[in-house]
Order: structure tokens, then C-alpha cells, then sequence
């Protein structure tokens, strides 16, 4: 079922001080489809998780629309919205073994006894409870009671299902484990899914698309690519992932590419964010990764550089270098430093990258 906001924006007013007003969401608007999962992501304090309340009905919006299923349901309360929200404290009642847990919903519904075994019989065997239906809360793992969580949520047949930061109770390695856990579930169930995370490669996992936020304002929707391999503009760029910015100027724009000079010479990029016009100021966007180091100065270079730091990190090799007359240094990301070489502290390299893994945005 799909979700809809049209210009939703939410106000706080202070409760000691009337008139001071605070905008934590200002003027969204995205259609999530039917299936699709998208994750809200952003710095904390952005807005996401009262967007996410918006969309349950926990929180009312001061102003803009709310539809679920094509369905206005701005003055329907959260019960009654066919949504179900997993948090990150996972909500199960210690009280209740997990099958128990897993059948309350169902259990309120009114539904018959045989009827409860058999659905929660089902979801169980999905998620790879089956064997614990008996244990009570405390006697599960944090992973496992997060699947509780989310097999209670899932047997109900939500149309939406809201995620607050689920994971962030959990140890690095099963955040990623369960990550994936909660990605091949929901396309396996199919349904429309909203989370939320201040947790970038969370986000890059489990969506198909993601809508940062800052200060409560949408600053680009896109696929995990878009956002990461063409940020819409610096805050997006510097947001996600780690990126150097080099500052140029819009000297030509063509159909295929953008000419843009940096230090007077002119070089053509492929990609580009499309409100830049000739003669403005922009950066080239260009990710650790994307940049070639060489020892041979004959090489055709983009600058040169001092290797200030060298980070050896098993799979990666990781550079910090300093450019003349730059002040920020510049991060280059080695994946097969066996084959690419090493680099040490003090050694001076030509630093180059090919012009499809960048993007230029506005400066
Ligand atoms: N009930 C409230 N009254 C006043 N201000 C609020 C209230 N709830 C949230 N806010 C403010 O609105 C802003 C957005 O909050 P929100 O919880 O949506 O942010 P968030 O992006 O989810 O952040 P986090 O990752 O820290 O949870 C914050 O500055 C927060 O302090």
C-alpha cells in the first residue's frame, strides 16, 4: 500500500515559553509505492523519527496531508491506520513466552486459537524462531528478541510497517546480520516499509530509496546510487560517506557533459547536478575510492601530493594527503593494495581520477 505526504510540516511550540516555535519537519512531501521500502536518514535532531510519528499517528501535523493507500487518514488515529511500528527497544512483554508474544495481536483480534497457532507457526518458521516459541524474553539473545519484535509485528498483515532505528540496541556484527534479515523479509512479504536511521550503510542496505533530511527539510529522494555517486548538493555529498570537494567553475555545459576549470584548465564530466549553468561555482565530488595514486610523475596527474598519513586496514589501504595550497587534506581509499602498491608516510605521488566517478554540484 502506498504512503503518501503532501507539504506535511510539523511546528513545536514550547510548553514555557508560547512564543517560541520550533519547525522540526518543513514541507515534505515524497509517495513511497506500493512494496518500496524507503529509509528516512539524517543528522540527529533532522526530523526523521517525527515524520515516521506523523505517518503512524502518534504525532499530528500542523500542517499537509497524510494518505495510505490513497486514503486521507489525517484524522485517523494510529490504531485504526493499518500501520505497525518495531522500535528499537523492542516492546515484547517479558511476561509472555515468544509465542505468546508473537500471537497477542492476533489474540486481540478475536482470532480462533487454531487459526493463531498456524499464522504464528508460520512466522516463526521464517524468522527462525521455531525453536525458541517457549522461552521467555529474558532468556533470548538482543538479536533474537528483535526478531520477536519484528515476527509480532509482521503476523498482524501491517500495510505499513514503520521501523524507529530497530537496530540500534544491537552489537555491530548482528546490526549487519539482522539487517539483512529485516531487508529479505520485507521484500519477501512485500510490504511497504518506512526506516529510519541515523546509520548510513543501514540505509544503503535495506532501501530502494532514501530521503535525507536536514533541519527538517527533504535534501534529496534517490536510489542508494543517486545518493551516494550524485549527491544533490554538498550536504548530501559530505553527509554520506567520506568525499573530497574540489572547488571549480562551470566553464560549458553540453548535452553528455559539464566543462569545468579548476586552476584555469578545463576537463569534461559525464555527471553533473542539472541546475548548474555556465559560469557558476561548483565542486568536483570525488570519492576516496575514485582516486588513483602512482608514483610515476610522468603520469598524467590531476595535482600532486605528500602521503601525510597511511592506514593499513587489511582489505583497504587508506591515504591522507596533503596538496600544496589546499587546506583540507585529501582522502584516497586503496581496495587492493597488494596488486595498487603501498604508499608510506613523507612519499610524494600523482594523484589522478577518471571523470565517470565524479559528479559536480553546486558551490
Ligand atoms: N514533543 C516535542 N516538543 C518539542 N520539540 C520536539 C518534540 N519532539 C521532537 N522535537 C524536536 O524536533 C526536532 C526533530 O526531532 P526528531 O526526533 O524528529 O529528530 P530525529 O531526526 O529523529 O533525531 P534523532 O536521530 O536524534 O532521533 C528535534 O530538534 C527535537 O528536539
Amino acid at each position: 500500500m502506498s504512503v503518501e505526504l503532501v507539504n506535511v510540516t510539523k511546528v513545536f511550540t514550547d510548553h514555557d515559553n508560547k512564543d517560541k516555535e520550533f519547525t522540526a519537519v518543513n514541507n515534505v512531501n515524497i509517495k513511497i509505492l506500493d512494496g518500496e521500502m524507503v529509509t528516512f536518514l539524517g543528522p540527529s535532531g533532522c526530523g526523521k523519527t517525527t515524520t515516521l510519528r506523523i505517518i503512524s499517528g502518534f504525532e499530528n501535523q500542523t500542517a499537509g496531508d497524510v494518505f495510505i493507500g490513497g486514503e486521507l487518514v489525517n484524522d485517523l488515529p494510529a490504531n485504526k491506520r493499518d500501520t505497525s511500528m518495531v522500535f528499537q527497544s523492542y516492546a515484547i512483554f517479558p511476561h509472555l513466552s515468544v509465542r505468546q508474544n508473537i500471537g497477542f495481536g492476533l489474540e486481540l483480534k478475536g482470532m480462533k486459537k487454531n487459526v493463531i497457532k498456524e499464522e504464528t507457526d508460520k512466522i516463526m518458521e521464517t524468522m527462525g524462531l521455531t525453536t525458541l516459541g517457549n522461552r521467555q524474553p529474558s532468556q533470548l539473545s538482543g538479536g533474537q528478541q528483535q526478531r520477536v519484535a519484528l515476527a509480532r509485528a509482521i503476523v498482524n498483515k501491517p500495510k505499513v510497517l514503520l521501523f524507529d532505528e530497530p537496530l540500534s540496541n544491537l552489537d555491530a556484527k548482528l546490526r549487519e546480520h539482522m539487517r539483512t534479515e529485516i531487508r529479505r523479509i520485507q521484500k519477501q512479504f512485500g510490504i511497504t516499509s518506512i526506516y529510519v536511521t541515523h546509520d548510513q550503510s543501514e540505509a544503503m542496505t535495506v532501501s530502494d530509496r532514501i530521503m535525507v533530511m536536514d533541519k527538517g527539510v527533504i535534501q534529496q529522494i534517490g536510489t542508494p546510487f543517486e545518493i551516494y555517486s550524485r549527491p544533490q548538493n554538498y550536504f548530501v555529498a559530505d553527509f554520506i560517506g567520506r568525499a573530497n570537494f574540489i572547488e571549480a567553475d562551470v566553464t560549458e555545459i553540453g548535452a553528455e557533459s559539464i566543462t569545468v576549470a579548476v586552476d584555469g584548465t578545463d576537463r569534461n564530466y559525464p555527471s553533473w547536478q542539472k541546475d548548474l549553468k555556465k559560469g557558476d561555482k561548483a565542486y568536483i565530488v570525488i570519492r576516496p575510492e575514485g582516486l588513483k595514486l602512482s608514483s610515476d610523475k610522468t603520469a598524467h596527474t590531476f595535482f600532486s601530493a605528500a602521503v601525510s598519513q597511511a592506514v593499513y586496514l587489511g582489505a583497504t589501504m587508506e591515504y591522507e594527503l596533503s596538496v600544496e595550497g589546499r587546506d583540507k587534506p585529501v582522502v584516497a581509499v586503496s581496495h587492493n593494495p597488494i596488486q595498487e602498491g603501498f604508499y608510506k608516510e613523507g612519499d610524494r605521488v600523482s594523484v589522478s581520477f577518471d571523470p565517470v566517478s565524479a559528479h559536480i554540484i553546486p558551490r
